[in-house]
């Protein structure tokens, strides 16, 4: 695997050579640089962060500081991934020229080298802009959790003919507004891959089925970090909330019994020098 930063291009690319495209979330330093070093492609700097690191109950408190916060940490330690930052909840849908802007900041004060934005056919005009100003976008259909309220509830999409037939719309208009990618969250698998055979950008998925260009996931979720999330389309690869509270618990009992620290972990005075002390 070359350690070259991965770009925009090479996203293209792998969807034309049908080569697989991994991506997963990040939310700071210490798990970019490990996430990276794994060989992840991009690194999504998800507004998903409002539940996982932030402990709110949906994404729609989360700030253009907040995500510029994180987005920053993860971009000092992403040196292959490509890494995308989230447009948090209002930082693109009062109007065209507020979403540049804030695109724009984000670009400038994180170094990410993309933005994600949700929203069908009715962020079009959105996604040209912040392309026009230079800045790659992916776009995000289907589950978009920054409208969880008028979707009312975290549901699969798309699964009446009607509703269906928008989603495959809503994806031929973002790539001809100019979007490089497609995030498609929970819609039947069938139509994902319908939608990524329409397409000649790159389809990532996340409870989409199999048939995407590439997949997504929160790294909590993989890891087994985030008690209580559970959706049809995680898979958890570790159980590390049990590690972590294993280890914790020895800890505390070591603690208790002296033997932590241990002489390895502890300074020591020459006996001379200790003599001396009244
Ligand atoms: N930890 C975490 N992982 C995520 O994937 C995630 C977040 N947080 N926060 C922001 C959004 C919210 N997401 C969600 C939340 C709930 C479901 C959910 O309950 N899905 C059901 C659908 C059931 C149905 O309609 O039949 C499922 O079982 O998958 C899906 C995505 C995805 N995002
Ligand atoms: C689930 C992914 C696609 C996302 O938008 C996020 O983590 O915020
Ligand atoms: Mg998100």
């Amino acid at each position: 695997m070359s350690d070259k930063k991965i770009t925009v291009s090479v996203i293209r690319e792998r969807k034309l050579a049908g080569q697989a495209i991994s991506m997963l979330t990040a939310y700071d330093y210490s798990m970019a640089v490990t996430l990276d070093r794994a060989g992840v492609d991009m690194l999504l700097v998800g507004d998903s962060l409002g539940n996982v690191v932030l402990g709110y109950d949906s994404t729609l408190p989360v700030t253009m500081e907040d995500m510029i916060h994180h987005g920053k940490a993860v971009c000092r330690g992403a040196k292959r991934a490509l890494v995308v930052v989230d447009m948090p909840f209002m930082s693109y849908q009062v109007t065209v020229e507020a979403a540049v802007t804030n695109a724009g900041r984000i670009m400038k004060e994180t170094g990410a080298q993309a933005v994600k934005v949700e929203g069908g056919e009715e962020m079009a005009e959105v996604v040209s802009a912040i392309v026009r100003a230079g800045i790659p976008v992916i776009a995000h259909i289907g589950l978009t959790p920054q409208s969880v309220h008028q979707l009312g509830g975290f549901k699969v999409q798309g699964k009446s003919q009607a509703a269906a037939q928008k989603l495959l719309n809503d994806a031929r208009v973002l790539e001809k507004a100019g979007a490089f990618a497609l995030v498609m969250e929970c819609i039947p698998e069938a139509l994902a891959q319908k939608v990524t055979q329409a397409l000649q950008i790159a389809t990532i998925g996340i409870g989409a089925g199999a048939g995407c260009d590439g997949q997504v996931l929160v790294i909590n979720d993989l890891l087994g970090m985030c008690s209580g999330f559970t959706p049809r389309f995680v898979k958890k690869y570790a159980n590390l909330e049990r590690m972590i509270s294993e280890s914790v618990t020895a800890y505390i009992r070591e603690i208790g019994e002296k033997q932590f620290p241990g002489p390895e972990h502890s300074f020591q005075l020459a006996e001379v020098e200790l003599e001396k002390l009244y």
